[in-house]
């Protein structure tokens, strides 16, 4: 397993990541991927902290005090379509709605709030659905997509390959940070997509079907972006994973600074 580098000193940013509800055998956990976690620490250099998915019995203005950034991690479960007006998933598909209570008012309020926000994959979604846009579930059967979904009998390095390539929007963040750069290769593990864009989302990537790969949102006053593909897998290998954690981590310690610069109510 990747050792993540540890931050030099007790200033790091702390970033939350946000958990899935799980079922491991009789008992429910709320279990963040290490991948995420590494990546947080080693790649944006900041202090991890997994967010249970408690609200409201746990309070998000609470949460957004406690933390410098947020992360909206990928995860097997689909955000369930009664939250975009969207037909009944297929029988079977998995859903959190834990983690759909949490992570869709959860946005909203960083964004409001200030704080960075980086979602990847079914955090990219969620923030899609969250700003207002709606998602195809199954990407793979729109005339025209192509498949998104990884094949589960794919070795890990196979799922988690390069897959398709995206143009990069010129005049974007991401393109700031990749030096201009009009076309880079992602990895794709995913059913659901993009449907209609949030119209408080700005286009950052594309797939060649048109699919929109990543946004982000103008409105924020620090950081607030979203991938579709996974950045977190090997990060420390890919420069536009660099990249794109730098300037995630870079925005949080920008808040942190802020925050304690704050003076202290008592
Ligand atoms: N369920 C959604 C999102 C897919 C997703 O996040 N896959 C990655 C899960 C495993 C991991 O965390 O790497 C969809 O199917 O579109």
């Amino acid at each position: 397993m990747m050792q993540a580098q540890v931050p030099s000193s007790r200033s790091a940013p702390v970033v939350g990541v946000i958990a899935d509800l799980k079922q491991i055998g009789a008992h429910g956990f709320h279990a963040a991927g290490h991948k995420y976690i590494a990546a947080v620490v080693g790649g944006a250099h900041a202090f991890a902290v997994v967010l249970p998915v408690l609200a409201p019995q746990q309070d998000i203005a609470q949460t957004l005090d406690l933390v410098d950034g947020l992360l909206l991690t990928g995860s097997y479960s689909n955000v369930e379509p009664h939250h975009y007006a969207g037909p009944a998933s297929a029988p079977g598909t998995l859903h959190d709605p834990d983690r759909d209570a949490n992570s869709l008012p959860l946005i909203n309020a960083a964004i409001a709030a200030g704080v960075p926000l980086l979602g990847i994959c079914r955090g990219f979604q969620e923030m899609n659905v969250a700003l207002g846009g709606s998602l195809h579930q199954r990407v793979h059967e729109v005339a025209g997509m192509l498949l998104h979904k990884e094949r589960d009998e794919d070795p890990l390095d196979t799922q988690y390959g390069p897959a398709h390539p995206v143009s990069v929007v010129a005049g974007g963040q991401l393109a700031g940070w990749l030096d201009g750069a009009s076309q880079i290769t992602v990895n794709s593990l995913h059913s659901q997509g993009v449907q209609t864009l949030a119209l408080r989302a700005r286009a950052e990537a594309i797939a060649p079907d048109g699919l929109v790969e990543a946004f982000s949102v103008p409105e924020a006053s620090r950081f607030a972006f979203a991938v579709q593909w996974h950045p977190e897998w090997r990060y420390a290998d890919n420069p536009v994973s660099l990249a794109l954690f730098a300037a995630f981590g870079e925005a949080c310690a920008a808040r942190r600074a802020a925050r304690l610069s704050q003076p202290v109510t008592a």
